[in-house]
């Protein structure tokens, strides 16, 4: 079983832009993206996992996108400090969550850091992008807070600014990404760490494919990524299509929706 914490798109809307997917003139239909958001929600019941709700603050557009908020490892919570202004508050709201529910150790993050849109936990170490929104000395900071070791990746295209959008961790020892989204020398590492990973198209990248969710045997991830789809189905995961259209105007799918507070055995 999963456990992961959301928050309901009921305040979503474009209204600035801080990526590039962002487009402010564009509508966005709200009612929608909570339709589509909802399906995630019981999805995730329906596999046996635990959904969390955080109540969505208005004012506060980008909050649907719960993963970047904080990160989770063994009971510890780092609380993010997010890049924009925009976004900002809403780590007063994650802070008052964690604390609320118990968590023994609960910090601040000093140096910028979006959660788990740049800290990917896989197996015994945490992936931890850079170049966009986390500063590369938030990583040192998550290795000491959490007693992990924390591998750094330097993302370098502006439409994938958080590792999330490039790489998924798939379970302990497998992940897939977008070779063309990181540095050489980061690419040259994850091809060290992982040589048998799932490698993503741009066309799959570009659908926000690596913006999936693994519970190490299912994968949730936009249905448009026909590609990763085919090639997970061959590597025995069982991905499953979401659409999430309305969420991708924010420049968010799948994996941004989802904060997850303890990983088990599926
Ligand atoms: N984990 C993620 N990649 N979240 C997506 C965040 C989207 C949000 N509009 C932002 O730019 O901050």
């Amino acid at each position: 079983m999963r456990h992961y914490l959301m928050v309901s798109p009921a305040y979503f809307a474009v209204e600035y832009s801080i990526n590039p997917w962002m487009d402010p003139g564009k509508p966005t239909d709200t009612k929608l993206a909570i339709t589509q958001w909802e399906w995630l929600r019981d999805l995730y019941v329906e596999l046996g996992h635990r959904v969390d709700l955080l109540d969505p603050v208005p004012g506060l557009p980008d909050m649907v996108y719960a993963a970047n908020g904080a990160t989770v490892v063994n009971g510890r919570a780092l609380v993010a400090r997010f890049r924009h202004r925009h976004r900002r508050p809403e780590s007063a709201a994650h802070l008052k969550w964690f604390t609320e529910h118990g968590y023994p150790d609960v910090q601040q993050a000093k140096w910028d850091n979006e959660g788990e849109g740049d800290f990917l936990v896989a197996g015994s170490r945490i992936l931890a992008g850079s170049g966009f929104r986390t500063d590369p000395r938030a990583h040192a900071e998550a290795a000491e807070f959490f007693g992990v070791p924390v591998v750094g990746l330097a993302l370098t295209d502006p439409r994938y600014y958080h590792l999330d959008t490039a790489l998924t961790v798939l379970d302990d020892d497998m992940i897939m990404y977008f070779p063309d989204a990181f540095t050489e020398g980061s690419r040259r590492r994850l091809k060290e760490l992982y040589p048998d990973a799932v490698l993503a198209s741009a066309t799959d990248a570009a659908a926000f494919g690596l913006n999936a969710v693994s519970d190490g045997r299912h994968v949730i991830l936009p249905q448009a990524a026909t590609g990763v789809i085919a090639q997970l189905r061959e590597r025995g995961f069982e991905p499953i299509g979401a659409d999430l259209s309305e969420l991708l105007k924010g420049g968010g799918s799948v994996k941004c929706c989802t904060l997850e507070l303890l990983r088990g055995k599926a």
